[in-house]
């Protein structure tokens, strides 16, 4: 018995987050350890089967934005380190204790209230990472002396143990590498900065997906692998280099809920952008825009069916909208492909950002808690998730 009733689902391909996290395991240096990103529900793959597949295949520990996306690995019985890349409340650094995970700190004020507020609760300690900005231009110290003051406002906070600093790249994905040079060699030198202030140096960390790509030998104690553990590529251009082969793990799929065919000309969906012509077999699919499927992707997209493309018609709505199939082919109940593989044809996320106007770690992120996520190994269902119904 399916545990959940609509007929649109995501197949997540748990061989590919596998194969992908072996991959990067070969090609970055053996002394540098995966961290795997699963912020953002596992890019809208579903963190915590992700995330498990991720430590099954060789990585170390797990990174989120957010602590409550913490703590739904935590409640998930996930015992790995865990880093919460992003700002965290003060307030919230109980939770964090009590949860054992790791937060991110750039603020020495924020680092004494964490610390008396820990030892007011009487709570273990925790461990804390220090985000340098060497030029992304979001979170991090940014001068050698921000920095030394708050490793200095660390070192007198006895519930906080320092376990790593690390920074982030914003160009590390295009081929023109003068900004993310600078970065490293900002970093390279705020790091410098702390050994000639007798600092011992925790773990060490800077590479995203697209830096781990290009320069593994930044790979320091750790990269952060994210949008490369779902088998996308960070950039055209990074997918161009050749280096490291991926596989996409995600595959959107619906049913057809109902077809007719044209006897006169027939206008499809809101506005009447589209007319169907005598003869035209038009499909309702039961997935629209409130499941993340943008409606940018109106009277442009294609989908997949019996091995070939289809084109959206019409404007996308809400909860479903209509494709142009060949005449008389479709049935209630044939299964579609929106995203991912059918035959030898192919939908990828890469086309769908594309075609509206941004990149492809957007679009399955995009997918919501309506759709439910289910798991296969060895092209076996082992699992489903979904957000709407279950806990
Ligand atoms: C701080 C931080 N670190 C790492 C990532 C992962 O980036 P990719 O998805 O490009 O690998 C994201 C992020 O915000």
């Amino acid at each position: 018995m399916k545990p959940f009733c609509r007929d649109t689902w995501v197949e997540v391909n748990l061989d590919a987050i596998r194969a992908n996290v072996e991959t990067f395991r070969s090609h970055i240096p053996a002394s540098t350890s995966i961290i795997a990103v699963v912020k953002a529900d596992g890019y809208g793959h579903g963190s915590v089967r992700v995330g498990e597949e991720a430590l099954a295949s060789g990585a170390e520990s797990l990174a989120v934005a957010m602590l409550d996306e913490a703590i739904v690995l935590r409640e998930a019985g996930i015992e790995a380190p865990i880093l919460v890349l992003g700002f965290t409340p003060v307030e919230s650094v109980e939770l964090a204790s009590r949860m054992n995970v790791e937060l991110t700190a750039y603020n020495s004020d924020w680092i004494i209230q964490a610390n008396t507020l820990l030892q007011q609760a009487n709570l273990k300690p925790i461990g804390l990472q220090i985000k340098v900005d060497t030029g992304m231009g979001r979170l991090g110290v940014r001068t050698q002396e921000e920095l030394l003051q708050v490793v200095s406002a660390l070192e007198q906070s006895p519930k906080l143990v320092w376990s790593g600093v690390f920074t982030h790249f914003a160009c590390a994905d295009e081929k023109n590498t003068t900004h993310v040079r600078r970065q490293h060699e900002t970093f390279q030198s705020l790091l410098q900065s702390l050994r000639d202030a007798g600092k011992k140096l925790p773990k060490i960390h800077c590479c995203n997906t697209a830096a781990a790509i290009a320069f593994p030998e930044w790979g320091y104690d750790s990269i952060r692998l994210g949008i490369g553990l779902y088998g996308l590529y960070p950039s055209p251009y990074m997918k161009e280099r050749k280096d490291v082969s991926l596989v996409p793990a995600l595959t959107l799929k619906t049913r057809i809920a109902h077809v007719k065919t044209a006897t006169e000309p027939m206008t499809i969906s809101y506005g009447a952008t589209y007319c169907a012509q005598p003869g035209e077999q038009v499909a309702t699919l039961p997935i629209g825009y409130a499941d993340g499927f943008s409606r940018l992707l109106s009277n442009r997209g294609d989908v997949l069916y019996n091995g070939s493309r289809a084109p959206i018609i019409g404007k996308v709505c809400m909860d479903q909208f209509m494709v142009r199939l060949e005449q008389g082919t479709g049935q209630v109940g044939d299964e579609v492909v929106l995203y991912g593989k059918q035959g030898d044809e192919e939908i990828s996320l890469d086309e769908v950002a594309a075609q509206i106007g941004t990149i492809n770690y957007e679009v399955p992120c995009m997918l919501n808690y309506r759709i439910p996520r289910v798991y296969f190994r060895n092209q076996t269902e082992v699992g489903v998730f979904h957000p709407l119904t279950m806990k």
